[in-house]
């Protein structure tokens, strides 16, 4: 299929408003869509189909399911896309904006300094009026520039319209295999080969590391973790750790995924503490921010020789079950012609609400940058 042809199915299809995904994830040039053949919500909540799932923050509200079966599914291969030029304008920050964060942040030390949490992630959304509101055209835009990141745009018509370029994985499983991620702290780029972390943003990114631990411990076995490494994504590093191990044969996904989400990159530490916190104060509703999204349960053959020399008499396929899910950071909703762009950043003991609420407003151009 040529880029042409895949785009221009796709804007069909979305012309008629019917369901559909299209993304690709990092370090690859492959580009997928999905494109569902009717208007039908289906939802999930037992993780057990074969599918693209979306699922929102609070697992309590069901995710949404793409199911195989009712999709034509397409890939391109590609380095970069054909794309207008734009001048980008920067987000012009609003001054009651401003005080709110700054106030629910100070609301959020407080309650560290009671006792009653260790960290709690803390966000808000900025909605600006766009001038090319073309969600396709920005998602190319996204492609050429995020190469680290899982890239999509979802839409639903019953549900809406999401678009996002997120550095986080939340698990990948291959088989028996899982690999999640512990991604937490940040700084703008600065082009220095060695850049240097407080401790406030070394103990934030480790809480979630331990969480992690901790919470696959009960599923798997053989659990690995790495060193803390320093990640690029877009103007913005971050601390990560890469965590894999094994499942056990008696483990299901289901309980992987809620043992895991909402990790405390997203939500904060102890998670119920930190759950209550955002759903009590944070004053909006995070829908599918920090939700997450990706492939489900999809099977993948691929064929091993045992003896090269008798090539067809020990060829056999392998099938391997797997999925990956991206949190989804980074990210914005559209909503006619205007974007509503969530952002947010993780408090501990030694945030500083002014430089958390500067955080915030890096974290727009992310998304911001390819915008019009
Ligand atoms: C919550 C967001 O990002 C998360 C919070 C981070 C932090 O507090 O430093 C870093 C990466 C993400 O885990 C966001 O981008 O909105």
């Amino acid at each position: 299929m040529t880029e042409d042809s895949f785009f221009e199915t796709l804007e069909a299809h979305y012309t008629k408003q019917l369901p559909f995904v299209v993304y690709s994830r990092p370090i690859n040039s492959k580009i997928k869509c999905w494109l569902q053949n009717d208007t039908v919500l289906h939802k999930t909540d037992s993780f057990t189909e074969s599918g693209f799932v979306f699922s929102p923050f609070n697992l309590e509200d069901k995710s949404v399911l793409f199911p195989k079966e009712a999709c034509l599914i397409s890939e391109i291969e590609i380095d970069a896309l054909e794309t207008d030029q734009i001048d980008s304008i920067d987000i012009i920050e609003d001054q009651l904006d401003k005080i709110q964060h700054i106030d629910l942040v100070s609301k959020g030390i407080k309650s560290i300094e009671n006792g009653d949490l260790e960290k709690v992630v803390l966000s808000r959304f900025v909605s600006k009026s766009l001038q090319d509101a073309n969600p396709i055209s920005i998602f190319k835009r996204l492609f050429n520039r995020y190469k680290n990141a899982m890239v999509y745009c979802w839409y639903h018509p019953k549900v809406g319209l999401w678009i996002g370029a997120t550095p986080e994985l939340l698990l990948k499983v291959e088989g028996k295999q899982l690999t999640t991620i512990s991604l937490a702290g940040t700084q703008s780029y600065r082009r220095v080969s060695k850049p240097t972390w407080t401790p406030k943003e070394i103990e934030e990114q480790q809480i979630v590391t331990n969480y992690i631990k901790a919470q696959i411990q009960p599923y798997t076995k053989q659990i690995n973790v790495s060193e803390v490494d320093t990640i690029r994504a877009g103007s913005l590093l971050h601390l990560k750790t890469k965590i894999t191990s094994l499942i056990k044969d008696d483990s299901d996904l289901k309980s992987i995924l809620e043992a895991l989400h909402p990790t405390p990159a997203v939500c904060g530490f102890p998670k119920a503490n930190a759950k209550d916190f955002i759903l009590e104060k944070e004053n909006y509703n995070r829908d599918f921010y920090t939700g997450f999204l990706g492939e489900l349960n999809l099977k993948e053959s691929t064929t091993r020789n045992t003896n090269r020399r008798n090539v067809e008499n020990n060829a056999y396929a392998v099938v391997k079950t797997k999925s990956n899910f991206y949190v989804n950071l980074r990210c914005m909703q559209l909503v006619n012609n205007t974007a509503q762009i969530y952002v947010g950043g993780g408090i501990t003991k030694d945030s500083n609400p002014e430089k958390e609420w500067e955080e915030t407003v890096n974290k727009t151009r992310t998304i911001g940058s390819v915008l019009n």
